[in-house]
């Protein structure tokens, strides 16, 4: 697996971009827009930047890093791909009409694409294209540059190859930690993660702790490197909804039901971080 797609240069599609590029891969990255690609790529290259900046990289390396990847609004320009990672936004519809468009495109009979969806049944996305076997989840974590781990989530139509395959380009070729999940609402670490970052939110909610305090809390007490309100910060309020409504929607379980403050801050357009106000309203 030499070349890779990723579709979605958000946050995570563009962090999954910058470490295929650095694990030396050729990688073509699709959004939907030019505004979209502009900002992917902006992204790229500031974290690159950090990278020479801190003696982690050199510029010539962050150059040749940064002439492997090119970006594109045309879906079709995907077609020779080995692999393509689908990163676009949590939202079952459109990913199902993305696995439909890379099944008419992507051209090699052993292509393989994969989902880096949070949350959302795998299966449901084979079964827009007409080689499910082939369809397989590969979710990072964020910021995918940092986060060591990817679970690797085999539908009940995944064929065993596929499986192999991502998981020896995730080790070997990417360098990171693998773990097997099941086609299974939230897989492994989302179905732990979900209920503790959303019993923050609802700590917040009912007045019974600041942000701050919820935060400190976690980072001092339990050696969590920022507490769950950053964090929901750093996932995006948007993101963080569409879990919650996704994972609660099939288990019915409250505990992944998204409290109603969620909501309102995704309605005001506060999507976190990236948006520059979330909880927080300090990021510059
Ligand atoms: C309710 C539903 C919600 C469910 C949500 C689920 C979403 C998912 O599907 C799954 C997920 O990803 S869950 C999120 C998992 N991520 C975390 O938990 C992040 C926790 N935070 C951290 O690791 C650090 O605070 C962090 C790394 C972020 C920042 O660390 P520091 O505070 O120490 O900051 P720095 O000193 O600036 O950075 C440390 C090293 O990391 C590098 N770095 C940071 N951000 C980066 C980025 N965005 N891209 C590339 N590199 C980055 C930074 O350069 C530095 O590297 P060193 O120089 O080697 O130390
Ligand atoms: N934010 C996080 O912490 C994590 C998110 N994920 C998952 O990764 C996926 C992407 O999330 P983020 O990057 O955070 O979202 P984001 O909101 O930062 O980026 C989503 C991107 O998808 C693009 N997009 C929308 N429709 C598209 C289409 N049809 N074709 C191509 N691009 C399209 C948008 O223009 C945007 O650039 C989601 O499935 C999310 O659940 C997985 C791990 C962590």
């Amino acid at each position: 697996m030499q070349l890779i797609g990723v579709v979605g240069c958000g946050l995570m599609g563009s962090g999954i971009a910058e470490v295929a590029a650095k694990a030396g891969l050729d990688v073509i990255v699709r959004d939907i827009n030019e505004q979209a690609v502009d900002a992917g790529r902006a992204r790229i290259g500031k974290s690159l930047n950090r990278a020479v900046e801190r003696g982690k990289l050199t510029a010539e390396r962050r150059d040749a890093v940064l002439s492997s990847l090119r970006f594109t609004t045309d879906i079709s320009e995907l077609a020779d791909r080995d692999l393509v990672i689908e990163a676009a936004s949590e939202n079952e519809e459109i990913k199902k009409s993305v696995f439909a468009d890379l099944d008419a495109v992507v051209t090699k009979p052993d292509a393989v694409l994969a989902s880096n969806t949070s949350s959302m049944p795998i299966v449901r996305f084979a079964k827009a294209t007409s080689r499910p076997e082939r369809v397989v989840g590969m979710h990072f974590f964020n910021p995918a540059p940092v986060q060591p781990l990817v679970e690797i989530v085999s539908s009940v139509l995944t064929a065993p190859d596929v499986v192999d395959a991502v998981r020896s380009l995730a080790e070997d070729v990417l360098g990171k930690v693998t773990i097997s999940a099941q086609d299974r609402p939230g897989f492994i670490v989302n179905a732990l993660l979900v209920p503790y970052l959303l019993s923050a939110i609802r700590m917040y909610e009912s007045g019974a702790a600041s942000l701050e305090d919820i935060d400190a809390g976690m980072v001092n007490g339990c050696a969590h490197p920022m507490g769950p309100m950053r964090l929901n910060d750093l996932v995006g309020l948007d993101t963080t909804l569409a879990i919650a409504k996704s994972v609660h929607a099939e288990t019915g379980d409250p505990a992944y039901a998204p409290p109603v403050l969620l909501s309102r801050m995704v309605d005001a357009g506060f999507h976190g971080k990236k948006a520059g106000r979330g909880f927080y309203n300090d990021y510059s």
